[in-house]
């Protein structure tokens, strides 16, 4: 059984993986204090928008351990908040934990503080769970419509884009969960998995991620995705989302508007999954999103292994060429073929919105199916 994202060890000490060094090297960070929750979230050691979100509630629990006062509440909820603007996750989180320990007295908060983080990742872990089960309905359902045109056995071919897996939450995933139930239930499925320029999520991440579950995979730059579909080798594409605006328009990682453009001109269903707290009912559309404008030498720069085992970064681009790189980009709700969260699949819209955030606020399950 492999272990959560993060986890306590025997000494009370926060500890992940340092995904800045997958899927070279499998090391251990330890987290204690809330610089290194905040650092590790601007480094990308964690990344992800639930993971975010829950080293978030982290580093304002360890901030409150060194001081408990109002001062430092508030200083601590607004310098976590600036560490990464787009995941919405992170304010959801942070608001969650102020909302629990705020009108505590101070000698309190700190023990409040931790059991809210807690509850935090446990609750992360649920709802992704749900999700996977949510998702492996809509995929199980859209496997039986294609069944009279296949071989038997053939596989489920999904397209997915950056990493929304296991490591970029507490565990399962979000776009990830229903394909490995699937592949537990003896499913066949195959996953056209996106390199994801500049940072390479997907060639580093969720490669290393299904090739450690056993899932059949095959890694492609972030520009072959159109013709796979064209050629009929894709069936679906399911991506994770950083967040949902309350008309149902979609951010997530650079390239996947892209990718849900070529799904719409080939008919092909287009998901995102996540949980409720991903959506933010006070982005009115994808344009009050803000998009993280990231370094430079993430483009200038591609990191990777050398023959001799060092990891370097190379340069790709001539000395003095002007480089831009927005991480994220908006797909509109009319490209989405369904939100799946943990409460079931809501459409995209204005009204599907509303239904999931209701949903969520009275902890129903429900089951939304749509069809495509
Ligand atoms: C379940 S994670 C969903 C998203 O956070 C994921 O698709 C993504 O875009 C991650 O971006 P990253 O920049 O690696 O944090």
């Amino acid at each position: 059984m492999m272990s959560r994202t993060l986890r306590i060890d025997e000494d009370g000490v926060l500890r992940t993986i340092d995904q800045t060094l997958l899927p070279f090297e499998r090391r251990e960070i330890a987290l204690r204090s809330v610089e290194d929750c905040r650092r590790a979230i601007v480094s990308m050691q964690v990344r992800g928008a639930p993971l975010i979100g829950a080293v978030g509630a982290w580093g304002l629990a360890l901030a409150l351990r060194d001081d408990p006062s109002d001062a430092a509440l508030h200083e601590a909820w607004r310098w976590l908040l600036g560490a990464r603007p787009t995941a919405v996750n992170l304010r959801w989180a942070l608001d969650r934990a102020m909302r629990r320990v705020a009108p505590l007295p101070p000698a309190q908060r700190a023990q409040a503080a931790r059991g809210e983080a807690m509850a935090i990742c446990d609750d992360d872990a649920d709802c992704n769970r749900r999700i996977g089960e949510h998702g492996a309905a809509l995929l199980e359902a859209l496997r039986e419509r294609l069944a009279p045109n296949r071989r038997a056995g053939a596989p489920l071919n999904l397209l997915t884009h950056c990493n929304a897996g296991r490591i970029a939450t507490l565990d399962h995933g979000t776009a990830l969960a229903p394909i490995y139930l699937l592949h537990q239930r003896d499913v066949p499925v195959h996953v056209w998995v996106d390199e994801t320029r500049p940072r390479n999520q997907g060639a580093s991440l969720t490669a290393w991620e299904l090739a450690e579950r056993g899932v059949p995979h095959t890694v492609i730059v972030d520009n072959a995705g159109g013709l796979l579909m064209r050629q009929g080798r894709v069936d679906a594409a399911i991506v994770g989302c950083d967040r949902v605006a309350a008309n149902g328009d979609v951010a997530n990682k650079i390239g996947t508007y892209l990718k849900a453009l070529a799904a719409r001109d080939c008919g092909l269903p287009f998901w995102v999954a996540c949980p409720v707290s991903t959506i933010d009912p006070q982005a009115v559309d994808g344009d009050a999103v803000p998009i993280e404008e990231r370094d430079a030498r993430e483009v200038t720069h591609a990191t990777g292994r050398l023959a001799d085992g060092t990891i370097a970064a190379v340069q790709v681009v001539p000395d003095g060429s002007p480089v831009a790189n927005p991480g994220f980009d908006v797909t509109p709700a009319r490209l989405v073929g369904g939100l799946v969260t943990e409460h079931g699949v809501f459409e995209a819209s204005a009204e599907g919105v509303a239904r999931a955030l209701a949903a969520g606020l009275a902890g129903t399950a429900r089951t939304a199916g749509i069809a495509r």
